[in-house]
């Protein structure tokens, strides 16, 4: 099964994800684990293992442009689309296909600063200061420096404990996300399962378990889980409390609503649910897949189990690169508490569970109905609820070269400023098809598409 939930940008970057998700040790340099990926020849578990026992002391190996060049510019053709081209940055014009061909430079070599979101040699990157890594350890904090709210003790304790076991139970028969990258098909560290709730939260409309069937490729599959019953009690009670937060904050022209004037109707209709088995099981970094969410999502992050870090980094804009650096930003996510991951969010950042080196043993505060005595645990379950937008249902969803439904990307990283965002249709197929997709691309066009209704009318 390949990912439907989840974005990643570009190849390399997510073979440097994977490999960071993997690292029992810090590797403090990017290019440290590019370089262990070219020895590797791309093998992610092999660059893992060489950083874990590489000693801290040994200095870093400088003389990478060569083979990191010939690495990333591989003559082949088959190598050739394991590079993904990119749109323009700033293409100002409405929606375009571009049969065949792909915008201007798509067969340059891959500008690797862009690509690391590094400091580059020239000088004025070296001026621009990094910065440690800092923890958010309390809901103000959070709010303070990131587009999320944290809360605390959301569900009632004993909702809380009956959903971790319930969820907990279930992991067992849940699966490994895998996808092609590269040459070879990558697994996620962490196992997975998608549910669809009965209806689409907004009244009893029958076709929204129709829809659900097609959400695995764009084919119809056997449809996923409904909500589980405590699954759809805490849906209710998550749902009041993002209403509520966003109701507090600034809204974007293209989020879903009639009006910025009626009240916030945020639902959820599906779940992606992880359950992280230990201090090593882990997600690399990543944006939510914004496909069927639509533009400036917002997205629920209920946390259940032993307590994990939540790391969020922004994405910096290239035309700011040489003003400033990304931190990465550090939540402690305890038992039962809710992290909503709000609008601009899935277009600024991007956020992982990284692999610890230990972990605290979790003791559910209830045991099971059938039991006396709880049982420690060193799980995290985690439950992302969502709301798929009937404006982005699959059948509206263009289809790319390859003859499959494409993927809305947006465009993170040539965004300007709070203008609104731009956010492309692109080829899939490079994820799912042995790794070979097409180059197809397209502007995102809300009023030409016929999406809407958006709070910005
Ligand atoms: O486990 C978490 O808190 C994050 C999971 C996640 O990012 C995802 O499923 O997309
Ligand atoms: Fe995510």
């Amino acid at each position: 099964m390949i990912n439907e939930t989840r974005d990643s940008e570009n190849d390399t970057e997510t073979l440097i994800s994977l490999v960071e998700s993997l690292l029992t040790r810090n590797v403090a340099q990017q290019s440290d684990i590019l370089e262990a990926l070219v020895k590797c020849e791309g093998d992610v578990n092999g660059a893992a293992a060489f950083l874990n026992q590489k000693p801290e002391s040994e200095p870093p190996k400088r003389k990478r442009e060569n083979k990191l060049d010939s690495w990333l510019k591989p003559p082949s053709k088959r190598a050739r689309n394991k590079v993904r081209e990119k749109p323009p940055v700033s293409s100002g014009s409405s929606s375009s296909t571009v049969p065949g061909s792909v915008p201007s430079g798509s067969k340059q070599p891959v500008d690797l600063s862009l690509l690391l979101r590094q400091p580059s040699p020239s000088k004025a990157r070296k001026t621009v200061p990094k910065l440690p890594p800092l923890t958010l350890s309390t809901p103000a904090l959070v709010a303070k420096h990131t587009p999320c709210t944290l809360h605390y003790s959301v569900l009632p304790q004993e909702l809380a404990c009956q959903l971790f076991y319930a969820m907990l139970d279930l992991s067992k028969e849940w699966k490994r996300n895998k996808w092609w990258l590269f040459d070879r098909v990558v697994e996620s560290p962490h196992r997975t399962s998608f549910f669809a709730r009965r209806t689409d939260g907004l009244d009893s409309d029958e076709s929204w378990q129709d829809a659900a069937q097609f959400w695995y490729n764009g084919r119809r599959t056997v449809p996923p889980d409904t909500f589980p019953e405590p699954m759809e009690k805490a849906c209710k009670i998550i749902e009041e409390i993002v209403n509520r937060e966003i109701s507090k904050r600034k809204r974007y022209p293209l989020e879903y609503g009639e009006s910025s004037s009626t009240p916030s109707v945020w639902r959820a209709n599906v779940a992606a649910s992880n359950c992280y088995e230990g201090s090593k099981e882990s997600v690399g970094w990543h944006s939510d897949q914004v496909t069927y969410l639509g533009p400036y999502p917002t997205i629920a992050s209920l946390s259940l189990g032993t307590t994990r870090s939540f790391s969020l980094r922004e994405v910096i804009p290239t035309q700011e690169l040489d003003q400033r650096n990304a931190r990465t930003l550090n939540i402690p996510l305890p038992h039962n508490s809710l992290t909503i991951m709000h609008a601009s969010c899935q277009e600024t950042f991007k956020h992982s569970i990284p692999p610890q080196n230990s972990i605290d043993k979790f003791r559910p505060p209830l045991p099971r109905p059938s039991k006396t005595e709880t049982e420690p645990s060193i799980s995290r379950i985690n439950i992302t609820f969502r709301f798929y937008r009937p404006d982005f249902r699959p059948p509206s969803i263009p289809k790319c070269h390859c003859g499959i439904p494409t993927i809305l990307r947006p465009d993170m990283k040539g965004r300007v400023g709070d203008a609104t965002y731009k956010y492309w249709w692109t080829c899939y197929a490079g994820a799912q098809n042995d790794g070979k997709g097409c180059n197809f691309w397209k502007v995102m066009d809300m009023s030409a598409e016929g999406r809407g209704p958006c709070i910005g009318g």
